[in-house]
């Protein structure tokens, strides 16, 4: 099977995401066109994090070939926690802003859950403010975080009707598995979620027809885990040594260890290449939906 044909089973988000950015891009067009209305996105950034570079390069340069104003704010890794909270006041304001990223994690002195909470929910285009997270657990409605957003697509896109499916979510953070729970909720399935204190992780894993691996630990899902045919969604982006590539060298893996798991998945997602694209495409999609509703104008159909 996929040992004969490898890749044969891959998931291929950085083509699923640019084809999402593409039907992004004829709606911007069409909102600027219509109703003179173009799309804002402010990102703020506290401190430098060289990990993050390729990210925010990536979100400006997907900002602008979707046709949408990407608004950048790079403030010293001191900058007090009011005057953060000023900065994202002045954005709630500001007409031409539609959407606010505030990029985490945030240095030390500085408490992001009050950060997040101080993000207008209409412009919260993480969908990380407690308004959101509370629509979200409620079906209704609300700004939906990006990385599961992407996750339930490529999902979607792969299996067809999730109703009925097991899946299981290994992570509970606030960002991806909590939110990744509630959308597969939202589909029917009946959903799992593991976590450093489950029992028997393996055996877990090994009843799910569905796997969404978000714990950040480097290849912790192993390949003879999986289900045959199952799903397998890898979240995790680690930075591990790369010898291979030359000393001091690094290179991108998930949370599962790929190799040994597409052997027995239906689909796997690869690391990098598979959800990383879709959460920023997934930004841009959210913030094209957040300024409609601020314009009164109806959601886009994605
Ligand atoms: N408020 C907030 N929201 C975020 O969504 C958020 C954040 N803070 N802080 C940082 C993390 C990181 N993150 C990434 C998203 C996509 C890629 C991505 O597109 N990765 C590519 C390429 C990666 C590479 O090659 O280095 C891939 O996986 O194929 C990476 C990183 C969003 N984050």
């Amino acid at each position: 099977m996929s040992a004969t044909h490898p890749g044969i089973n891959r998931i291929d988000g950085k083509k699923t995401a640019a084809a999402l950015r593409e039907r992004i891009a004829g709606h911007v067009a069409r909102l600027k066109a219509d109703h003179g209305l173009t799309p804002g996105l402010a990102v703020v950034i506290v401190g430098e994090d060289p990990a993050s570079q390729v990210y925010v390069r990536n979100k400006v340069k997907q900002t602008g070939e979707a046709g949408m104003n990407s608004l950048h704010f790079a403030l010293p890794a001191d900058t007090p926690e009011a005057d953060l909270l000023a900065k994202i006041a002045e954005l709630n304001a500001d007409e031409t802003v539609h959407g606010i990223l505030v990029q985490l994690p945030l240095p030390g002195h500085i408490d992001a859950n009050k950060v997040i909470d101080t993000i207008d929910p209409a412009k919260d285009v993480d969908g990380f403010h407690v308004v959101n997270a509370g629509r979200l657990a409620t079906g209704t409605g609300g700004l939906i975080p990006c990385t599961p957003r992407g996750c339930l697509m490529l999902l979607k896109q792969t299996v067809g009707d999730l109703s009925g499916k097991r899946a299981i979510i290994v992570g509970r953070s606030n960002i991806v598995g909590k939110p990744m729970a509630q959308l597969l909720l939202g589909e029917n399935a009946t959903v799992t979620i593991a976590h450093s204190r489950t029992a028997d992780l393996a055996d877990e894993v090994a009843r799910a027809d569905i796997v969404v691996a978000a714990v950040g630990r480097a290849h912790l899902i192993k390949g003879d885990w999986i289900k045959p045919g199952a799903t397998v969604i890898d979240v995790g982006m680690n930075r591990v040594d790369a010898p291979e590539k030359g000393p001091g060298k690094t290179r991108l893996v998930g949370d599962v260890d790929y190799e040994a798991a597409a052997a027995h998945a239906g689909a796997i997602t690869p690391v990098p290449g598979g959800v990383g694209p879709m959460t920023i495409a997934c930004l841009l999609a959210n913030t094209l939906v957040a300024a409609c509703r601020q314009a009164g104008l109806e959601d886009p159909r994605l």
